[in-house]
């Protein structure tokens, strides 16, 4: 059996047409396929975690129509059950992931294909755990975690009216950039202890610090050019305060893979990351809020596996 999530909100109901016609398909009959629509944010994981955890079984994969936010919460509610293979058709606004595992979006020919002759592919997500005294809670992550400026982009372009307002002017594609541009004036550098596998970095403040699972964020920025999903390292990239128009400018030379040339850019590769802070930390996963005094960033243990059509 295959299960089927589909997000109907995103890539402007993209995802929604494109069901549509997958359930036309001979295939989906079958290959017996089952299709749910998620109601609301966070759903995608509630969801696939209830229905797995009753059917594992006989669970082949799970195909997820969607976007990045979609797909994260889709690995998060397999925690227990990180062998069932997720296949990915992308059809959200952004799609890093996607385009970090080198899939182009297909449609109807990928379903096709994630079910007849999909090629598998296996990668190790990271995993933050958030501290709170004794306790910790667990998010995992296929994309990206940023502190600093990320983090108050992510938090601004969260908010309901914003993406609200960029969806009625067909503007959501450039959410990120847009919400940086809002963001970057009155946004001040992080103080933040970092340690990267036991080694504390000396850097004090950050206007960014990136920990990439691959290489893109935001829509196709090529933040950390040497990440790879393959890999079970990160990359990680810091930037040291800068004034603001050298901040615009960072970005700019992101869309040409510049970036980490200039001078206060440093991309690292490790595989266990602290962050600690007296200031609460606004940060970023996978383009959802997290904020935190204290977290650890690992690679999972647990490899997971894509189906690419
Ligand atoms: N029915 C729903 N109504 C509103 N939001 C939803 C619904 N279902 C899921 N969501 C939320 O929508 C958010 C965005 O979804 P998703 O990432 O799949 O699409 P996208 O934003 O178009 O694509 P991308 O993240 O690749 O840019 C996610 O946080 C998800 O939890």
């Amino acid at each position: 059996m295959y299960i089927i999530i589909v997000n109907p909100e995103a890539g402007n109901g993209k995802a929604l047409r494109l069901m549509q016609t997958i359930q036309k398909d001979p295939l989906f009959l079958e290959k017996n396929c089952r299709s749910f629509q998620t109601e609301y944010q966070g759903n995608a994981e509630s969801l696939v975690q209830s229905i797995v955890t009753i059917h594992h079984d006989v669970v082949d994969a799970v195909i997820v129509i969607g976007g990045d936010g979609t797909l994260s919460e889709v690995f998060n509610g397999l925690h227990h059950f990180p062998t069932i293979p997720v296949g990915i058709i992308p059809a959200g606004s952004g799609n890093d992931f996607a385009r970090g595992a080198g899939i182009s979006s297909g449609g109807l020919e990928q379903f096709r294909k994630i079910l007849n002759t999909p090629e598998r592919f296996t990668f190790y997500p990271g995993v933050c755990y958030k501290y709170f005294g004794d306790q910790r809670s667990r998010r995992y992550f296929i994309n990206s975690i940023g502190v600093g400026l990320d983090g108050k982009v992510a938090h601004f372009s969260n908010q309901q009216s914003f993406r609200k307002r960029l969806k009625k002017w067909h503007l959501h594609p450039f959410n990120y950039v847009i919400a940086l541009l809002r963001v970057v004036y009155s946004f001040k550098p992080v103080s933040v202890d970092i340690s990267i596998d036991g080694r504390k970095l000396k850097l004090k403040k950050a206007s960014l610090f990136t920990i990439a699972n691959h290489p893109y964020f935001g829509n196709g920025m090529k933040i950390a050019p040497k990440a790879n999903l393959s890999k079970q390292t990160f990359s990680i990239i810091s930037v040291k305060p800068l004034p603001k128009w050298k901040v615009i400018g960072l970005f700019v030379s992101v869309f040409f893979g510049k970036h980490t040339k200039l001078k206060g850019i440093h991309e690292f590769q490790g595989k266990s990351i602290t962050l600690e802070s007296s200031e609460l930390l606004l940060m970023q996963a996978d383009g959802q809020n997290l904020d935190c005094h204290k977290c650890t960033i690992e690679k999972s243990a647990k490899p997971r596996v894509i189906l690419i059509g």
